[in-house]
């Protein structure tokens, strides 16, 4: 049931992903949601993501307006304008940085809109906050994160937690879940420092009071996913998070495959279905960078531990060797190319996922009822994996090893943790658990469900305020 009477003008949600897949696919999929509870939409990004973004959304019922990628910024080769094209993510913050000059831009092209009820727009892109400010919008500010994360990135911070040991190894208890034993090694670079400081750690900073001065923080979850949690931040910081998810839920129109090698590993799982063989879907998400050595040794682990794999290296591969794809063709499938990764986990025979557990993975995978074996790498991912195996109970952890200061998985390591989730009575606990888990966030995005109604008390709060406002 539509928010809407008759005589209602729509609302009018200006949404501003950040350039980059992990932010940019979940908000193609909140398009789509709010489009359903009766929004018009309006979709602002660059020229060169426009055409991932006319394909993901086809037909006209979204306006797509591009504005153009800062030139000029040093280091940023031209004509990259989304994160995973960068030659290095160590340019994350010149790219992150360089999107402010996109403001004016911004600014004068909401001036010509038809009236706007909210923006919805990225965590990075901070400086929105101001222009919403000044043309009297709500900004509502996309966190790509968990509540459970945030929380316990906060709760170490607020109550000093991370500057008590000298070591980072040195575990703590938190303050408000004292159940819950964490190392400054689960926080990524600066976070894991005593005292942090320094340009990333400056723009976080930026970035969070900016959503503090937002009308409130939009979240890709769902309250019974993480009840705790929600409360926790709703609790203790602001503004309010509005928990809406997960959006991979819902479905964007079929899109043909263009290319006839994009439905290869379509027909392989299928050709594995037939054969009775379950699939271990391997991944890293949009932007993990892998080094050769522990490259080869995911390659070893994967080929003794005898499992059916499908592995989406986004390389060259060539560190490979032709010699690993001849060995394992019978039961793997190394594939070099973008994917359809939500495509994958909900085939039938994929029945387990290696995983960096970014958020998007994360959610995907237990939507699609794939229990997980985490592998974090960087981010927030080791809270996330944190989440995983001992929240929610839908996965098993690798274990990774101090090898010249970085983590490394070793090839024997892997190969049994691999061999435990696809064939072992851990895999099998947690296969079972991740079945309640999707029913209950499939439960959340029906109409009457917490997070489609807390979506659509939000539009209809926000619509009406305004008209009381104006
Ligand atoms: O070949 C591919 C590779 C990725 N994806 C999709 O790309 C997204 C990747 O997102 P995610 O799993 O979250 O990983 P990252 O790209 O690494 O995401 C970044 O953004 C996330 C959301 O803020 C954070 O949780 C992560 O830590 C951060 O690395 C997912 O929707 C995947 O389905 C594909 O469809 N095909």
């Amino acid at each position: 049931m539509s928010l809407l009477s008759s005589n209602n003008p729509k609302p009018h949600v200006v949404l501003f992903p950040f350039m980059s897949k992990g932010h940019t696919i979940p908000i193609l999929h909140l398009s789509r949601l709010l489009l359903d509870h009766g929004c018009e939409v309006t979709l602002f990004t660059t020229p060169v993501n426009r055409p991932y973004i006319v394909h993901s959304l086809p037909g006209d019922d979204i306006t797509i307006i591009d504005l153009p990628f800062p030139a000029d910024i040093p280091e940023i080769p031209t004509g990259i304008e989304s994160t995973d094209k960068l030659p290095s993510m160590s340019l994350f913050l010149p790219f992150a940085r360089a999107t402010k000059l996109m403001q004016p831009y911004f600014e004068k092209t909401l001036q010509t809109l038809p009236y706007v009820t909210c923006i919805v727009s990225d965590q990075f892109l901070h400086w929105t906050v101001e222009s919403a400010t000044k043309l009297g919008i709500p900004r509502l500010g996309f966190f790509g994160m968990s509540n459970y994360a945030n929380a316990l990135s906060r709760d170490a911070a607020v109550n000093g937690l991370l500057s008590l040991h000298e070591s980072a190894d040195e575990p703590f208890n938190l303050t408000s879940f004292p159940w819950i034993k964490l190392t400054r090694n689960d926080f990524d670079d600066p976070f894991n420092k005593r005292e942090p400081s320094g340009p990333l750690f400056d723009f976080v900073i930026e970035s969070v009071i900016a959503m503090s001065n937002s009308y409130g923080l939009l979240v890709n979850s769902f309250y019974e996913l993480e009840p705790l949690y929600v409360d926790y931040c709703n609790r203790e910081s602001k503004p309010k998070a509005f928990c809406v998810g997960p959006f991979c839920l819902t479905r964007l129109p079929i899109i043909e495959p263009v290319l006839h090698q994009e439905r290869r590993w379509i027909q392989w799982l299928d050709q594995k279905l037939a054969q009775g063989n379950p699939v271990l879907y391997v991944a890293f998400g949009s932007q993990a960078e892998i080094s050769s050595t522990q490259l080869t040794e995911i390659a070893r682990g994967l080929e003794e531990s005898n499992v059916t794999f499908l592995w989406v290296v986004r390389k060259s591969g060539t560190e490979l060797g032709y010699e690993f794809e001849d060995r394992i063709k019978e039961r793997g499938m190394v594939v070099k190319e973008w994917v359809d990764q939500k495509q994958i986990l909900e085939h039938k025979i994929v029945q387990g996922f290696l995983s960096h557990c970014g958020w998007n993975s994360v959610l995907e995978s237990l939507c699609a009822e794939v229990p997980i074996l985490a592998w974090p790498m960087m981010a927030e991912q080791l809270l996330n994996a944190k989440m995983v195996v001992e929240e929610i109970k839908i996965g098993l952890r690798v274990e990774a090893v101090n090898r010249s200061g970085n983590k490394f998985v070793e090839a024997e390591s892997l190969k049994n943790k691999v061999k435990e989730l696809m064939e072992g009575e851990k895999g099998d606990e947690v296969r079972k658990k991740v079945k309640d888990v999707a029913e209950a966030a499939r439960n959340s995005m029906k109409e009457g469900g917490s997070s489609w109604k807390t979506l659509n008390e939000l539009i209809k709060e926000i619509h009406l305020k305004n008209g009381t406002d104006s």
